[in-house]
This record gives structure tokens, C-alpha cells and sequence, in this order.
């Protein structure tokens, strides 16, 4: 995948101070082939989904985009990963210098739920210490193919103490709302740890996620 222009994705009502809208922010999607890493990024990039036939991702390529979060810019850099696991090791090299990391699995695949345990064994090998985890469980929009109930989702996500949501890359539903939760945190982070002390001017605001229940979908 080519990397795209930049743009803004969504606007939060809050203001913030003493964050530099230059930091860019590493992201990468991880999780089984099929999960849906690049229809997540398209629809995140491009606000699409391209239905058909699947073309599993080779290699690694990046999207950059500045999601506006309490009125400030925060730039992701978003790696999309193959999942195919003969890519594994350049994906590992990939992590070290990432800030925040999307692990996806499918809901209508049990196996891609089961292994979520291994990418995050790998992740803890690999990356950072401090990288924002974000457990996503994708394809919502599949009821009737459903494989993993989302309360196993949610208690695994506790297990690990990372954020968790379900989403469709074929709806939309939480797609922006998980980048984000990622850009939150991202600036959150940064504020906290290139200015001290400081005046921090923040009004509280709430991410809300999108109901992924099966009634919602057509
Ligand atoms: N119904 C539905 N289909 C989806 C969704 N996300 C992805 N798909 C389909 O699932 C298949 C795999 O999606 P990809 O985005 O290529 O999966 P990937 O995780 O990038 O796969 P690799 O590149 O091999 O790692 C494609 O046929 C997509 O159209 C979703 O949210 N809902």
C-alpha cells in the first residue's frame, strides 16, 4: 500500500495545551490473515470497503493520517501488517519502535480469537513496554456466522488490561472511534511525558463506541 496524503478524520469539542502536533505517531495493525487489517485501514483511510474476493496483504505498507482529538492534531503513521505467518519476522522488526498497536480477530473465526494470545505474547516480546494495545474484534457485522461472543472478547481484553471494541470494516461501525481511542491515548501520553511540569488546559470529553450488536446491521 502507498503511502496517502494527510487529512483530518474527526473533530472532538475540548482544547488541549502543550502537545507538538509534529510527533508522529507509529501504528500497527496486527492480527491473523483475514482478520481484515487493510479493509479496516481503507475504510478508516478512505471511508470504504471493497467487497470480493480476498487478496492477502505481502509485506508491510503505510497510510499517514491526523485524527483531531481535543482540538489538537495527532499524526498516526499506520502500518498495515501481512498476517500470513511466513511474514511474521519482518512484522516482528516492525514493533519495536511502534507506539500503539491494533490486534484484530475475526468474530466469525474461533481460531483467529484463539490466537490472539500468541500475537500478544509476540507483541510483548517485541515491542515497547509502553505500546497502547487495542483489541479489536472485527467483521461485527456477521451475526449470523458469529464464532466468539463479545463478552469473551471483553474479558480477555480485562485479562491483558487493554482496550477493547468490536468493529466492521464493511459498516464503518467503530472504525473511527477506535483510531480514535488510540489517538487519545497517543496524546495523553506525549503530554504527559515531554512537558513537566505544565499547565494543562483540558476539558473532559467521552469516546463513545457504536453498539455492534447484530440488530444494528443489515
Ligand atoms: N463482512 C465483512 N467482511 C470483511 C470485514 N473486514 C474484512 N472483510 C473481508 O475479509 C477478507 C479479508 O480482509 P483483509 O482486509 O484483506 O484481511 P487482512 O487481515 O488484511 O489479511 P492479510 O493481508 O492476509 O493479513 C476480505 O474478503 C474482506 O472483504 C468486515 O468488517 N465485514
Amino acid at each position: 500500500m502507498e503511502a496517502t496524503d494527510t487529512e483530518n478524520v474527526q473533530a472532538d469539542a475540548a482544547s488541549t495545551v502543550f502537545y507538538d502536533e509534529e510527533l508522529l505517531h507509529k501504528t500497527i495493525l496486527v492480527g491473523d490473515s483475514g482478520v481484515g487489517k487493510t479493509s479496516l485501514l481503507v475504510q478508516f483511510d478512505q471511508g470504504k470497503f471493497i467487497p470480493g474476493s480476498f487478496s492477502a496483504t505481502v509485506g508491510i505498507g503505510f497510510t499517514n493520517k491526523t485524527v483531531m482529538v481535543d482540538n489538537v492534531k495527532v499524526k498516526l503513521q499506520i502500518w498495515d501488517t501481512a498476517g500470513q505467518e511466513r511474514f511474521r519476522s519482518v512484522t516482528h522488526a516492525y514493533y519495536r519502535d511502534a507506539q500503539a498497536l491494533l490486534l484484530l480477530y475475526d468474530i466469525t473465526s474461533r481460531s483467529s480469537f484463539d490466537n490472539i494470545r500468541a500475537w500478544l505474547t509476540e507483541i510483548h516480546e517485541y515491542a515497547q513496554n509502553d505500546v497502547v494495545i487495542l483489541l479489536l474484534g472485527n467483521k461485527a457485522d456477521m451475526c449470523s456466522r458469529r464464532a466468539v461472543k463479545q463478552d469473551e472478547g471483553e474479558k480477555l481484553a480485562r485479562e491483558y488490561g487493554v482496550t477493547f471494541m468490536e468493529t466492521s470494516a464493511k459498516t464503518g461501525v467503530n472504525v473511527d472511534v477506535a483510531f480514535l481511542t488510540v489517538s487519545r491515548e497517543l496524546k495523553n501520553r506525549a503530554m504527559q511525558q515531554h512537558s513537566e511540569p505544565r499547565l494543562l488546559i483540558e476539558h473532559p470529553s467521552h469516546t463513545q463506541t457504536q453498539q455492534s450488536s447484530c440488530c444494528g446491521f443489515t
